[in-house]
């Protein structure tokens, strides 16, 4: 089964929140939809949900003549005097599904998600990452086709984002859910899927992967959102491109001025190769991992690269290269 969004537009206050988003999402994958605050997101979880009506287009199944998901939301939206047990089984018992059935479901959600110890507990016993995870059981005991995730880890501390992360990852896999996740957080939305769609005042930009929208994003409104990267101005003639970090080919379709697009990762390189970037020198360097953070100054301007740890030394010169031909917009 495949989702269609087809020509999806809301106007809400004779404003324009969405514009004509097309989507095609295939089941028992997860789908990432990454855009900033006040983008959309919202609004089109809950078209998606059928919470609400769009103004215009559809949301389709090719075999399901009514879609619709179950949402988690980012604020867990527990029952407040209700158990865990009981938050987990109240949509079934709202659906007149007889005890014995809720008990088992129950106990096989509440050991999958982890929290059957948890389960005579309040939610104001209960941690953040704990509540996110009865949330999760109480959509998973539904048995949807399709879950729909509002920034559901945005309250969480890292570490424990990056757990959950992996938890619906693994719940995805177990049963072959296909998954709607909307994130600000670029790690949230890369982490999780390799099909990421951005989301830009209530237009889908670009969808691709996360290498691909790194390395080639289709717009400067793109490139800057996703941040992590050199915006360096010049003028162009005839595909060449000239400025005080970079003269020399590039891909384009700007005539008389643009910018080169340089992002922290990925594209410049320190090993040779048939692109020849720049000269540079370290001024400073920031140790997080396999990769530095490092400055580096380009006839007076300043670059910031992520570079294999130890591949360079503060105050040396080194030749820098493209991976490939780079882009000016
Ligand atoms: N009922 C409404 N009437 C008018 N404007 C609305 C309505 N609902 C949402 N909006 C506006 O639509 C835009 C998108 O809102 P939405 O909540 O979908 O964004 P979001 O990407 O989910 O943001 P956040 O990440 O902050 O939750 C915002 O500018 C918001 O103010």
């Amino acid at each position: 089964m495949t989702y269609y969004l087809k020509n999806l537009s809301q106007v809400k206050s004779k404003q324009k929140i969405l514009d004509n988003i097309n989507l095609e999402i295939p089941e028992d994958s997860i789908f990432a939809i990454l855009g900033p605050s006040g983008s959309g997101k919202t609004t089109l979880l809950n078209i998606l949900a059928q919470l609400d009506q769009p103004s215009s287009g559809e949301f389709i199944a090719d075999d399901d003549n009514d879609p619709k998901g179950i949402m988690v939301f980012q604020d867990y939206r527990l029952f407040p005097h209700m158990t865990v047990f009981q938050n987990v089984t109240f949509g079934l018992r709202m659906n007149k599904v007889n005890k014995k059935e809720i008990k088992k479901r129950a106990q096989e959600i509440l050991e999958v998600t982890n929290i059957s110890e948890l389960s005579k507990r309040y939610p104001d016993e209960l941690s953040g990452g704990q509540q996110q995870r009865v949330a999760l059981a109480r959509a998973l005991i539904l048995n949807p086709k399709l879950l729909l995730m509002d920034e559901p880890f945005s309250s969480l501390d890292e570490g424990l984002r990056k757990e959950m992360l992996n938890f619906v990852k693994q719940l995805q896999q177990k049963f072959h859910l296909t998954i709607i996740f909307v994130t600000h957080y670029k790690t949230e939305a890369y982490l999780l899927s390799n099909r990421v769609g951005i989301l830009l005042d209530g237009v889908i930009k670009q969808v691709d992967s996360p290498r691909d929208l790194e390395q080639s994003p289709n717009s400067i409104e793109v490139a800057k959102f996703l941040g992590q990267s050199n915006l360096i101005s010049g003028e162009i003639d005839n595909d060449r491109f000239q400025s005080n970090v970079y003269s020399g080919p590039v891909e384009t379709e700007q005539t008389e001025q643009g910018q080169l697009y340089l992002p922290y990762s990925g594209l410049v390189k320190i090993d040779e190769t048939s692109y020849p970037a720049f000269v540079g020198k370290v001024l400073n360097k920031a140790w997080f991992g396999e990769n530095e953070q490092v400055i580096i100054e380009v006839n007076g301007e300043t670059i910031f690269l992520n570079l294999p740890t130890d591949s360079v030394e503060v105050d040396h010169n080194y030749p820098f290269y493209f991976k490939k031909i780079p882009k000016v917009f």
